[in-house]
């Protein structure tokens, strides 16, 4: 599998949702995302930045198929997705995984991490029992956690543990690439830099693709070996992190550069 293969590819992505303020007599619509492309590879972390609003969660749910789109295509692996075959459906769902911002709502409060760990891989049928019992166990190692947190539920261990758990759970089915939603957001200051660091390593060690998606710049050149910049449903511009950082052709990204938060601010 080469490092630079392409999984996810966007062809002109428009999504148009009817507006959360239309009344049945009244349907508002937005565009949420609006002639997108974009190509995901593995080996490489895509930064998504852009203000509450511009449609950056619209694009996550495209690109991990939650979200069809009103126009334009979806590629996995180079088929388009429309005409999967139920078996390409599969493979699609275990290839592209996806990290929420919000760990305390992701994961379900009633299961231990163990069962968290272990559900996606009964789904898919994953190996033998003891096969699944030893992948719970290294998932945990991979994320830092010890082997005790097995037997918690998520409520009882910390927000950046839940995360972790998140994290693990979404490497369960060893996918090619991972699109992370804003995946610090909902975390303590203090853990997020930790968080980062945790997704940059597991990101290198098993040669995934990345898509990290962020309101704050700075967290978003932390981690990107490119920069989308999103701006209303479009991206106003495209580079590397020194591309962008150095030379913003776009109004709006200068704007979110002078604006700029630092990684460790709300
Ligand atoms: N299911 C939906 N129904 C109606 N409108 C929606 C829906 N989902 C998103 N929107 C609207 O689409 C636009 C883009 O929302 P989206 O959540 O994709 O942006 P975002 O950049 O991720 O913002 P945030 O960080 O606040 O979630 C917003 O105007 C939002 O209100």
């Amino acid at each position: 599998m080469s490092a630079n293969e392409e999984i996810v590819r966007l062809e002109h992505v428009k999504v148009v949702h009817t507006a959360r303020t239309g009344t049945l007599f009244r349907r508002d619509t937005v565009t949420a995302v609006n002639d997108v492309s974009l190509t995901v590879r593995r080996g490489e972390t895509i930064g998504i930045v852009g203000e509450s609003g511009c449609g950056k969660s619209t694009l996550a749910r495209v690109m991990v198929g939650l979200q069809a789109p009103t126009e334009g295509s979806v590629y996995f692996r180079g088929t388009d997705i429309r005409r999967r075959s139920a078996a390409v459906a599969k493979t699609y769902g275990k290839s592209v995984s996806v990290i929420f911002q919000d760990p305390a709502t992701a994961l379900n409060p009633r299961m231990t991490v163990h069962d968290v760990l272990s559900d996606p891989l009964n789904v898919h049928g994953i190996g033998s029992k003891s096969q699944r019992e030893a992948r719970v166990f290294e998932l945990l190692n991979l994320v830092g956690l010890p082997a005790s947190a097995a037997e918690v539920v998520p409520g009882q261990i910390s927000g950046g543990q839940r995360q972790r758990v998140a994290i693990a759970r979404a490497l369960a089915l060893e996918p090619d690439i991972i699109v992370a939603d804003e995946p610090t957001s909902a975390l303590d200051v203090s853990v997020r830099a930790q968080i980062l660091n945790l997704l940059s390593d597991v990101k290198t060690r098993l040669n995934l693709g990345m898509v990290f998606i962020s309101h704050d710049i700075q967290t978003v050149r932390y981690v990107s070996d490119r920069i989308l910049v999103m701006y209303f449903g479009r991206i106003v511009e495209e580079g590397t992190a020194t591309e962008v950082f150095d030379h913003p052709t776009d109004p709006y990204t200068r704007t979110l550069l002078g604006a700029a938060p630092s990684l460790l601010r709300h």
